[in-house]
């Protein structure tokens, strides 16, 4: 059972307790109006008391829908009194004028005010995720808190200054501005529950910068009283001329001048006095942040549109400039625009589930109920299934658009989801893609046939039909392993679908007809089969232990063997018998790092090789580049890497290096035990009897040993037919380790710092694949220098051409094609550009 399966029986077992609880709820309501109605004169008596109880119990729920409600409806009181007391201080003709009004209006905030707070008081919280509605316990934390302090400031009855300084004193109520947290928390909530964040954050910075510039309005306006209307050009004008003495004339025209100002505008009249300077000055600072704020908001708010947007449908932008620089044709090019302008223009969202990701899984599971429900719902096959299966299945359903003449799948193809059509048509079309076979239409589902194995299917998983899209469609997929998955808990809603499917075959005739096997007796004939492979695992079973027990007293006895070395005879050294059983028998063909380490096979000298190769050049690189290889410095010199006169000395310091390191290891040859049986074990037929008699061991010199043997010679080719493939594995892998030099320790564009690592894995990877083939020489110095030394000559040459010819292609390679422009002989306009 998978982890949705699980979610949805949980889901609905909590549905099912919320019916349970509502209908208990809904009982015992019941039972209370039966109560009520029969109480008669009492019922009266049972309302009182009832009010009672409640209105002493009654607490808020921070996240109920009231709590939100009043939060909007503080929003009046307190931008009532930050916007009108400023205004009434400084104009008097305001405050004169409606005196009445303002009184009236001032305490019924108040006693919003004074409702606030009882609603404060009876504000639960969250208490380790549980709310509180204890009523004491809410009391004691209000009371406690510093809020309380600042809500209790807020009240203070400071009219009663009314009496000592008159009543056109209105900024005695100045305290009522420190309810303005109250404001912030409404929009804070008022942000959060929006369906369209960013058009309120603009309204809401559009509203502090209008209280803002209504405040310096009001300033301004008081300013010009203080200095003297009309006194200069910057302050009001003279409101004895009867163009400004009107209220409303005063009001807008220092709103405009106080905009001016913070919009930055910067037509004001200039400033004649040392006050009118400072507010200026004043002003001006806070327009910048102001402007700062504005153009901060406002490119926030675009940001957040255009992440919005990113979310909603994937960048189009980097999707233009990957086909841009790929040089993708104009007419797949415009397919791809028409499909992004097809998702824009129609808001279709291909990325649900990225965009659901932060919703916990119920949430999720809800939400993808409710959208894809109706359209599940439509489809035939699924219109008698069970919710649940359907439930389960809107989970699993990935939403994809195709456009028009696009094929959604070929014939021919393996099948791995079945689609569900959500909106649109498409065709059933033959190979030429023109007949049509079946239109499908909205609720109608295809791909099911490849995926079902359904038996007698002569197509198997390959789809057995071309769809086309005809218009713009939206489809839903549903995996093979998401269908299985569900179908295999609804057997029903398994058997209609390939019901559905076996009737598409029979039409097409693609469905076998049932074998004399496929009848009734068929139950026991598969039971009989199943006996049958029962039987034949017990006898692989018995087979294979056998086979372990050999395999254990043969390892064991090999390990006795290597307890003894047992030197190997050059060629020249075996009785020309022991030869030819050689190279019938394969010992010709494998190379000296197999018939002289026996044990560890080609990996001990591919991985001493090239770990000693990648040391030498890591060493040498700085020096003289680090060659070590008659082939390399040819290639390099033909690509530019090496200046052709060094040519001759780099090669006859390779060669000497040669002969000097095959004479350094024939001299530290030590002495051997050598394994003297009754007769010699070269002569020996078979190897093991040499183990199966009485042995002497005696130590024989090292010397007469590394005469007997080929001194580190090339020994792999044996016969005239190996030295093709020989010659061709030496081009090859010479080619591919001069490359790598080239490529990694010269060619300015692709040289790196890993070099010296790339050149010794290039060995290695020579020496295991090649080692059994021609050795793996791959450097001329490396074949001559042992090959004096033991005098042994048989194909010698192989190892000079074959590395000597792939340094000359490789020189080619990079002066045609790859090397820098600076070496190329040959250059497109891209590259000489
Ligand atoms: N004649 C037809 N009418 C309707 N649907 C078809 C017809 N032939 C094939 N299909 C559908 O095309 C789908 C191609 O992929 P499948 O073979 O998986 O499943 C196939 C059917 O669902």
């Amino acid at each position: 059972m998978n982890r949705w399966a699980g979610l949805f029986r949980w889901h609905r077992m909590q549905k099912e307790k919320e019916k349970e609880e509502e209908k208990t709820e809904e009982e015992t309501e019941e039972k209370k109006e039966k109560e009520k109605k029969e109480g008669g004169k009492n019922g009266v008596k049972t309302a009182e008391v009832k009010l009672k109880l409640n209105w002493k119990d009654w607490t808020v729920d921070p996240s109920s829908e009231f709590y939100f409600a009043w939060l909007q409806i503080m929003v009046f009181p307190i931008l009532y009194n930050w916007v009108i007391i400023i205004c009434r201080t400084c104009f008097d003709a305001i405050e004169q004028k409606y005196l009445s009004v303002w009184l009236a209006i001032d305490y019924i905030s108040d006693l919003f005010y004074v409702a606030d707070i009882i609603i404060r008081v009876r504000t639960g919280y969250l208490e380790q995720g549980i709310l509180v509605r204890d009523l004491a316990l809410l009391r004691t934390r209000y009371l406690r808190s510093a809020r309380f302090r600042w809500d209790l400031a807020s009240l203070l009855p400071t009219d009663l200054l009314y009496l000592r300084l008159g009543v056109h004193c209105p900024l005695v109520r100045v305290n009522r501005f420190l309810r303005t947290p109250r404001l912030s928390e409404a929009f804070d909530r008022m942000e959060t529950r929006t369906s369209y964040p960013n058009t309120f954050r603009i309204s809401k910075l559009m509203l502090y910068i209008f209280v803002l510039i209504h405040w310096n309005a009001c300033l301004y306006f008081a300013l010009s009283a203080y200095i003297g209307f009309g006194a200069d050009r910057w302050v009001y004008p003279n409101i004895s001329d009867p163009v400004f003495a009107s209220v409303r004339r005063q009001y807008f025209y220092c709103f405009w001048f106080s905009a001016q100002i913070f919009t930055t505008v910067g037509d004001t009249p200039l400033p004649h006095r040392e006050e009118e300077y400072l507010f200026m000055i004043t002003d001006l600072l806070i327009a910048v942040l102001v402007f700062a704020s504005i153009v901060g908001n406002v490119g926030n708010v675009i940001t957040s549109l255009r992440d919005r947007d990113n979310v909603f449908f994937p960048n189009h932008e980097l999707v233009k400039a990957y086909l841009r620089s790929h040089r993708i044709s104009r007419e797949l090019r415009g397919r791809v625009n028409g499909w992004y302008q097809h998702l824009h223009i129609n808001r279709k969202i291909t990325r649900e589930n990225e965009i659901l990701e932060q919703l916990p899984i119920t949430l999720r599971t809800e939400i993808a109920v409710s959208v894809h429900l109706p359209t599940l719902c439509k489809v035939t096959i699924f219109q008698n299934c069970e919710t649940s299966l359907l439930e389960e299945l809107v989970l699993k359903l990935t939403p994809q658009v195709y456009s028009p003449g696009e094929y959604v799948c070929r014939k021919g193809d393996v099948g791995h989801e079945m689609y569900i059509i959500k909106e649109g048509k498409l065709a059933v079309v033959a190979d030429d893609g023109v007949t049509q076979y079946a239109v499908l239409g909205d609720g109608n589902f295809f791909g099911e046939i490849s995926i079902l194995n359904i038996k007698g299917n002569k197509s198997g998983n390959r789809r057995t039909a071309n769809i086309r899209s005809i218009g713009h469609s939206d489809l839903f997929s549903l995996s093979k392993e998401d269908l299985t998955d569900v179908l295999s808990e609804f057997p029903a809603a398994k058997r209609l679908l390939e019901e559905k499917g076996r009737q598409i075959l029979t039409k097409m005739g693609m469905l076998e007809e049932p074998g004399p096997e496929d009848g009734p007796g068929e139950e026991r004939k598969t039971e009989t089969r199943v006996e049958r492979v029962e039987d034949k695992l017990n006898a692989l079973h018995t087979k294979l232990a056998r086979l372990m027990a050999e395999l254990e007293s043969s390892a064991s006895k090999m390990q006795r063997r290597t307890t003894f070395k047992e030197p190997r005879p050059g060629p020249q050294a075996l009785p020309a018998c022991e030869k030819a059983r050689r190279s019938k028998g394969g010992i010709a063909g494998r190379s000296r790092y197999d018939t002289e380490l026996p044990g560890t096979g080609r990996l001990q000298p591919a991985l001493a090789h090239g770990i000693a190769l990648s040391i030498s050049v890591a060493i040498a690189a700085g020096v003289s580049g680090g060659h070590m290889n008659p082939a390399v410095s040819l290639g390099a010199a033909i690509s530019g890497g090496l200046n052709v006169f060094l040519l001759v000395p780099y090669w006859a310091a390779q060669f000497c290096g040669g002969l000097v390191g095959a004479g350094l290891a024939k001299d530290s040859t030590g002495s051997h035990l050598h394994v003297v049986t009754p007769k010699s074990a070269f002569l020996l037929r078979d190897e093991s009897e040499a183990f199966s008699r009485p042995v002497r061991v005696q130590a024989v010199s090292s010397h007469a040993d590394f005469l007997n043997a080929t001194g580190g010679a090339f020994t792999s080719i044996r016969t005239s037919e190996q030295v093709p493939g020989a010659l061709v594995a030496e081009i090859v892998m010479t080619f591919y380790l001069v490359l790598t030099v080239c490529m990694t320790a010269i060619n300015t564009q692709s040289k790196t710092p890993l070099a010296p690592f790339c050149i010794g894995l290039t060995l290695t990877i020579g020496i295991l694949g090649g080692g059994g083939v021609s050795g793996a020489c791959l450097n001329p110095a490396r074949a001559l220098g042992p090959a004096v030394v033991a005098n042994y000559w048989p194909y010698h040459w192989v190892y000079w051409v074959g590395p000597l010819v792939a340094a000359v292609m490789v020189g080619l390679v990079l002066r045609l094609l790859l090397g820098d422009p600076g070496i190329r002989l040959v250059m497109t306009e891209e590259t000489s550009a």
